[in-house]
């Protein structure tokens, strides 16, 4: 199976290098209650784009992390995190001016009420200056994936553009997952504006449909037609374009006119969150190994279910013959909503 989408450099040492936050995740253990209600809760490294690099380390990728982290024990259990799961985490940088670790504690009302609580003041990835992002590292790697929340702030927001120039150089190819968390963003033009340069730049652009409506507020599609949203990045870098509708499945749009629907697939689901980070890791895995768009794309749907089936984001990322097996064990219906 070939996608022919997209080229990837194969003689490069280092499939994937993500860059922006690692934080943590404060998970609640009473699920199924209100946060006011809810007493403990589990620790997990966090941060949607470090989710999404522990998922392709875990499918078997050779990785690596730009960042941030604070100079405490929060930032020591994350490096050592990613230590553990074989990510390469030289393009860390340890923050040395007192900033915190960004926490998410998650309220799991219900398997579909859940929502996310961020402590967000002075946080240490939203301070990555563009000089510490090496060169050499975004040379090597045959992806290179941005998250929005890193546009938010400088100096991030310089350091994101810093490595897109080095991925433009060295020829890797640029994922952005929209990623967009509208608590950390200063006022919706400003959002609209980053976001559109960075996804000019890009050659995959992954984003839910409210996540495309918010960087459209500029142009025009009142309809919020999938189609339209596709079309606009494919007369700048784009070559895949994939939107997602949660349960309703995603639809990713080629170049080349192609158009692909994903269906999701049936799940136990425990909460939310989570989806989005485990389907890019999934349908990126996908197409670095040559398969088929909806071949990835279904891989991607799979990863997902596994996710939300499970307490966690990043400890919960599957390795490649767990996904193979649940969409075989969906395909025999072994596998039910509820
Ligand atoms: N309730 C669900 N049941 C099964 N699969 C789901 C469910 N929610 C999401 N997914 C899968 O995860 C993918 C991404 O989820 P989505 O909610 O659109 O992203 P995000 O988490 O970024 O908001 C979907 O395309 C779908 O395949
Ligand atoms: O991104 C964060 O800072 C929090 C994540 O670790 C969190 O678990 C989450 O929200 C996952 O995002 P999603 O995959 O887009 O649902």
């Amino acid at each position: 199976m070939t996608n022919n989408a997209i080229a990837f450099n194969a003689a490069k040492p280092l499939d994937f290098v993500a860059i922006g936050r690692l934080c943590i995740d404060l998970n609640a253990n009473e699920i199924n209650r209100p946060m006011e209600e809810t007493i403990t809760f589990t620790k997990y490294v966090g941060g949607s784009p470090a989710n999404i690099c522990i998922g392709m380390s875990r499918l078997g990728l050779k990785t690596g992390f730009i960042g941030k982290v604070a100079n405490d024990q929060m930032g020591r259990f994350i490096t050592g995190y990613l230590d553990r799961e074989g990510i390469d985490a030289s393009g860390v940088s340890i923050d040395r001016t007192g900033a915190v670790t960004g926490l998410a504690f998650t309220e799991i009302k219900s398997p579909t009420d859940c929502s996310i609580l961020m402590y967000r003041d002075n946080v240490a990835d939203l301070l990555l200056e563009a000089g510490e992002v090496p060169e050499a590292l975004v040379a090597d790697a045959r992806m290179l994936l941005i998250s929005g929340t890193a546009l938010a702030k400088s100096p991030s927001r310089e350091a994101v553009f810093q490595a897109l120039e080095y991925a433009k150089k060295h020829g890797a190819v640029i994922a952005f997952d929209l990623d967009y968390r509208p608590y950390t963003w200063v006022s919706d033009e400003e959002t609209a504006v980053y976001y559109n340069l960075a996804a000019e730049k890009c050659d995959i652009i992954i984003g839910t449909r409210e996540e495309f409506d918010m960087m459209e507020r500029l142009g025009n599609n009142p309809e919020r037609d999938d189609h339209i949203t596709a079309a606009k990045w494919f007369d700048r870098s784009a070559d895949i374009v994939i939107i997602k509708h949660g349960k309703d499945g995603s639809i990713a749009y080629t170049k080349d006119g192609g158009s692909h629907r994903a269906r999701s697939f049936p799940a136990k689901v425990v909460k939310t969150f989570g989806a989005g980070d485990s389907y890019a890791a999934g349908f990126l895995y996908g197409l670095m190994q040559g398969w088929t768009i909806s071949a990835s794309m279904e891989f991607g749907s799979a990863a997902a279910c596994i996710v939300i089936s499970s307490h966690s984001c990043s400890d919960a990322m599957p390795k490649a013959p767990q996904v193979h097996e649940y969409i075989e064990r969906c395909l025999k219906g072994e596998i039910t909503s509820g």
